[in-house]
């Protein structure tokens, strides 16, 4: 599917701005913190402890995602959980989305009904309403999510309360994503494990929550690399990490990868996004969460981001305009 009208099929603007939203929203169940769904002027969810967690991120078609390496399925996966990912690093449950999606005129209308099934079946998994959004004509496809999330009574986990002495530890893979979109690249379409890794991440959204609960000092998704994310947990706190290579997995399968494309699978993890992982810092005292493992150590002001105490030389993330 690469976006362009199949013959006979209709598009967005035979079925007009209306139309659409109908097609979309009609239907859908909304869990129980939705009290007013999508059709009026805003939605109204419940907010049980009285604070909301909101986040907000943009899928832009060419920067985020090809339609001739993802379905449509795909890229509305995506682009909830990415937002969820968010919420989850806060240490919050999501509860709801809104979605805006901007698209041109020619768009078939099953490239929208399909992006959102997938929207839907990302936050029916979640158990997220999508509560309301907007739809625009475009040049290119736009999708931006806002996310509202639940702390159930907690605090906050923020990227600023790591302490020297934590342990730094990882909940959910790394690399993988990378590791498609350098087969994508390629011009190739497997293997299918490391080419659905880019598609759609699957982060551990009920970890967050659990880190939470077992004492987190600090946490952070990682959406742009594990190197550069921890840069973000690293001046927010005022410390230092040092990544231990040993207690990283690279999985078989990216070394495979690597190898036929003559590329370094360690790379990928330490520096790929996408694939929202988190990582988070417990104190020494605490027992880490099930599915959560050590990676490195937290220390003193100034000392950086190191892997196996030395400063790392190549690209840490990505990072748009660069
Ligand atoms: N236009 C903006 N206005 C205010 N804050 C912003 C804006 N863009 C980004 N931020 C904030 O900067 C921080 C880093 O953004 P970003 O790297 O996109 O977060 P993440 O990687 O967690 O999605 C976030 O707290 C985000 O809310
Ligand atoms: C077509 C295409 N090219 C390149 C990439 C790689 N890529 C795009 S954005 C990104 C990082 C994460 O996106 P960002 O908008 O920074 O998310 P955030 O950090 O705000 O959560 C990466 C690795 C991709 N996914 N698709
Ligand atoms: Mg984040
Ligand atoms: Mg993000
Ligand atoms: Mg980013």
């Amino acid at each position: 599917m690469d976006g362009s009208p199949t013959p006979g099929g209709q598009t967005v603007s035979a079925i007009g701005e209306f139309g659409l939203i109908r097609e979309v929203t009609a239907g859908r169940a909304q869990p129980s913190t939705t009290l007013l769904g999508p059709g009026d002027d805003a939605a109204v969810v419940a907010a049980p402890d009285g604070r909301v967690v909101v986040t907000t991120d943009t899928l832009v078609q060419g920067v985020h995602f090809r339609l001739d390496w993802s379905s449509p399925g795909n890229v509305g996966r995506k682009a909830v959980a990415v937002n969820l990912a968010d919420i989850c690093a806060m240490g919050a449950v999501a509860t709801s989305v809104v979605v805006g999606l901007a698209c041109p005129p020619e768009t078939p209308l099953s490239v929208v009904t399909e992006l959102f099934d997938g929207i839907a079946a990302e936050a029916e998994r979640a158990r997220v309403g999508v509560v309301g959004g907007d739809m625009v004509s475009g040049k290119e496809i736009v999708i931006s999510i806002t996310a509202l999330g639940d702390l159930g009574g907690r605090p906050p986990v923020t990227r600023s309360g790591a302490r020297p002495g934590d342990v730094l530890a990882l909940c959910g893979r790394l690399g993988w994503a990378a590791a498609g979109l350098a087969v994508l690249g390629r011009g190739f379409r497997s293997p299918v494990g490391v080419v659905n890794a880019q598609r759609y991440p699957e982060p551990p959204y009920a970890a967050g929550p659990q880190a939470a609960i077992a004492g987190a000092t600090s946490m952070i998704d990682v959406s742009d690399g594990l190197l550069a994310d921890l840069g973000h947990l690293a001046r927010a706190s005022g410390v230092g990490f040092d990544v231990r290579t040993e207690l990283l997995t690279v999985a078989p399968k990216l070394v495979d990868v690597g190898t036929a494309l003559g590329a370094d699978p360690l790379h990928w993890v330490l520096t790929g996004g996408e694939d929202h992982a988190l990582a988070a810092t417990f104190p020494s005292t605490v027992d880490l969460p099930q599915g959560w493992t050590r990676i490195g150590a937290t220390l003193m002001p100034e000392s950086g981001v190191t892997v196996d105490g030395a400063p790392y030389e190549r690209e840490t993330g990505w990072e748009h305009w660069r």
